[in-house]
């Protein structure tokens, strides 16, 4: 071959070769060691910003644009592959840009030997990796940096096992490496908060993101809270691959938090309640006095504000000192708490006055008995060193909305209403509208005399006969108490009833009645009359009592008196309020044979539901729907329902307070046959009954 035709080929392969690589990042190098020139391909110049002509091509060139930290190690691998011992040339060095940046570049070549055995040529390739070279340093800095944070950066995959362990949750969690890779991410959860974990990831995984403060769990289980955000990690396409969690330790955080709301609550604390008794102050009073107003006003009902001073606590105070006379203080503000329920609010407003919030008030005259208590616990004696010390208090009260709406006024009148308790002697108290006071201490009067009249045994009872109006006979009656008061004549139920069930008395009252009527009737059976079935009045309160099966079992056995013989009246207004231990009673009462009748009823809204539960017998038709009979439709039309609704119960109907020929009528023509009321017989002292009875038999 000709030496041209040789460089003519050398030509050919030389574009060929360009042409293959034109488009890609890569240029040709060929180095003639020998005379030591250098071709580089135009695209070589290209990359570094230079046409053709601006650079000549020797071995100059490349060394001007190299970096001068990169000459010694490209040279180094050079020369180990030209003695051999490396296969193949490649090197990673910086090149200069025309425009003075950087240009990383792969360079990879092999040497020719001749027959000696010398290098006489080294061809090869230069590609830029610029992009790829900042990208994997870009990559390793992240590392560097996730591997130095302090905080705990983890990943772990689509089923929750840890794929990364930063030295920041080696920190945190106490944990190597190689103790949790592999092991499931809900291990720094404490047990207790593993729903917690489900719900956390379940949104995780639906939204791609949360974030939350958290406790953890460290190897020492040592406390550690955290603020855990996590995030899904996705795939190129999206998709997502698992999940990273960036947790910042705020243990300390927390801490320091806990103290400033400990001292926050501590000051808070401070500012509403006096440090002497710790009741709430006067702030606090006015505070839940605003409270009491809108709740009140919300339920439509009222409350009673107490005014209570103590009486000549000065004396005490100057005569043995402050000392003694905070003691005292204490007791009192002690006292008073033990009395009052714990919805009401004590405070104390200044030295010896004191303020109590009465809620939910049903009456008026609850607040007399409450401040009657009060007043009886300050009047016991108090040891104090070797003092026994006699106090007393006087109290005003103001009613909320009787009085006043706002809570400056209701403490005016209360503070007020406290005097005039002074004015009267003292250890008293005193409503601020005076009415109010005469008509509870009336009532607390009546409470003392009723008391007694049990004991005195002024109580009678009265009888009214129950009848089946069809065939005129009479099927029983009922017992119906009074009070002979010595001073006020006959009293009936209406003056005393509610009275006794407030303050409990009913339970004796209704007692006594029980004793008495059985007592009598049974006489009577034994005697041959025929009073039938006796009806007593019950209240809910006696039925609660938890001797009442046994009370009434005594009294079965004392007068020899026949279980079917009695009839239980439950008014239907109280039945609602029942529970289920008085639905049992009543269940046994009736197993026994005892008869049980809701009174009043069509007055209390039972359900329908309720009324198959009860062990019933009968419904008494209130005397309320008799009375305008016939003039008033709609009563007729409810008494006919009520008719309707005991019949398809299949229960037994009165109706109470016939009085007219007319409400006979209308009742037997509606399917109601017994009856109770004037039209046969006003409730009747027992010797009259006994003679009606006699009349009876004849
Ligand atoms: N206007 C009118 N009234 C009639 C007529 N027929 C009967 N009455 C009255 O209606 C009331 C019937 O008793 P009640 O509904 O059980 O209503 C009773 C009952 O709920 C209660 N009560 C009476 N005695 C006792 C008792 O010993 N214990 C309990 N817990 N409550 C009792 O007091 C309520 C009232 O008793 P009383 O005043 O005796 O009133 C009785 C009776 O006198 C009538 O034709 N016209």
């Amino acid at each position: 071959m000709t030496k041209s035709r040789k460089l003519d080929m050398d030509e050919k392969l030389k574009e060929r070769f360009e042409l293959a690589l034109c488009g890609s990042k890569t240029s040709i190098l060929d180095w003639d060691m020998v005379d030591n020139t250098l071709y580089v391909s135009p695209s070589w110049k290209e990359m570094l910003g230079y046409r053709d002509e601006e650079l000549p091509n020797t071995t100059h060139t490349w060394k001007r644009l190299v970096h001068k930290q990169d000459v010694v190690h490209v040279m180094k691998s050079v020369r180990e592959h030209i003695k051999k011992h490396i296969k193949v040339f490649e090197n990673n060095h910086r090149l200069r840009h025309k425009d003075g940046h950087w240009v990383w570049i792969l360079g990879r070549a092999r040497i020719i030997y001749d027959e000696q055995g010398n290098a006489v040529r080294m061809i090869g390739t230069h590609t830029d990796i610029t992009k790829e070279k900042e990208l994997q340093l870009q990559y390793s800095h992240y590392a560097q940096i996730l591997e130095q944070i302090q905080d705990s950066v983890i990943s772990f995959d689509m089923d929750g096992f840890i794929t990364s362990w930063n030295k920041g949750s080696k920190i945190l969690f106490g944990y190597e490496t190689d103790e949790v890779l592999g092991k499931h991410f809900s291990m720094l959860f404490p047990k207790n908060t593993l729903d917690l974990y489900e719900k956390m990831m379940a949104e995780l995984k639906e939204k791609g993101e949360y974030r939350t403060e958290i406790q953890l769990r460290r190897k020492t289980n040592k406390p550690l809270y955290a603020v855990l955000s996590l995030s899904s990690l996705k795939d190129e396409d999206g998709n997502t691959i698992g999940f990273v969690s960036y947790a910042h330790d705020i243990t300390e955080q927390k801490k320091v938090e806990a103290i400033l709301l400990e001292q926050k609550n501590i000051l808070r604390y401070q500012a509403h309640h006096d440090a002497l008794t710790r009741l709430p102050n006067r702030v606090l009073f006015f505070d839940r006095m605003e409270q009491s107003i809108r709740k009140t006003e919300r339920l439509g009902k009222s409350f009673a504000l107490f005014f209570i001073d103590l009486d000549k606590f000065k004396h005490i105070n100057d005569s043995l000192g402050h000392g003694i006379g905070d003691r005292v203080l204490k007791v009192v503000a002690r006292r008073i708490e033990e009395t009052i329920r714990k919805e009401d609010t004590l405070s104390r407003l200044s030295g010896d006055e004191f303020t109590v919030i009465m809620e939910d008030l049903n009456h008026p005259e609850d607040a007399s008995l409450l401040a009657e208590k009060i007043l009886t616990v300050l009047q016991k004696p108090m040891y104090i060193d070797e003092y026994t010390l006699y106090i007393s208090g006087s109290i005003g009260i103001s009613l909320y909305p009787q009085d006043a709406t706002d809570a400056d006024s209701l403490l005016k009148y209360a503070d007020t209403a406290m005097y005039k308790a002074k004015e009267n002697g003292r250890n008293t108290f005193q409503f601020y509208a005076s009415e109010m006071t005469q008509h509870a201490l009336e009532r607390m009067a009546m409470k003392t005399s009723l008391k007694e009249a049990i004991e005195k045994e002024e109580l009678v009872v009265h009888y009214q006969p129950q009848m089946d109006a069809k065939s005129e006979r009479m099927i029983g009656l009922e017992a119906l108490v009074r009070w002979q008061h010595p001073s006020r004549g006959l009293l009936h139920p209406d003056k005393f009833i509610a009275l006794a069930e407030e303050t409990g008395l009913i339970i004796d009252i209704d007692r006594w009645v029980m004793k008495t009527a059985m007592k009598e009737v049974s006489h009577w059976h034994k005697e041959g009359l025929i009073p039938d079935v006796l009806a007593l009045n019950l209240s809910i309160k006696q039925l609660e009592g938890h001797n009442f099966l046994k009370e009434i079992n005594e009294c079965l056995t004392a007068f020899d008196f026949k279980p079917q013989w009695l009839e239980l009246e439950i008014p239907e207004g109280q039945v609602m309020k029942n529970h289920k231990d008085s639905i049992q009673k009543l269940q046994t009462l009736n197993k026994m044979g005892i008869s049980i009748s809701i009174d009043d009823f069509g007055t209390g809204y039972s359900s329908l539901s309720l009324l198959k539960r009860l062990p019933i017998n009968r419904l008494k038709i209130d005397r309320s729907f008799i009375k305008d009979i016939p003039a008033d439709e709609e009563d007729m039309a409810i008494v006919k329902a009520i008719i309707a609704l005991a019949d398809s119960l299949k229960l037994n109907i009165i109706a109470e307070g016939v009085e007219t020929e007319e409400q006979k009528a209308f009742l037997l023509a509606n399917g109601c046959t017994y009856m109770q009321g004037y039209y046969y017989s006003r409730p009747i002292s027992s010797e009259l009954m006994r003679k009606f009875l006699q009349k009876k038999a004849c």
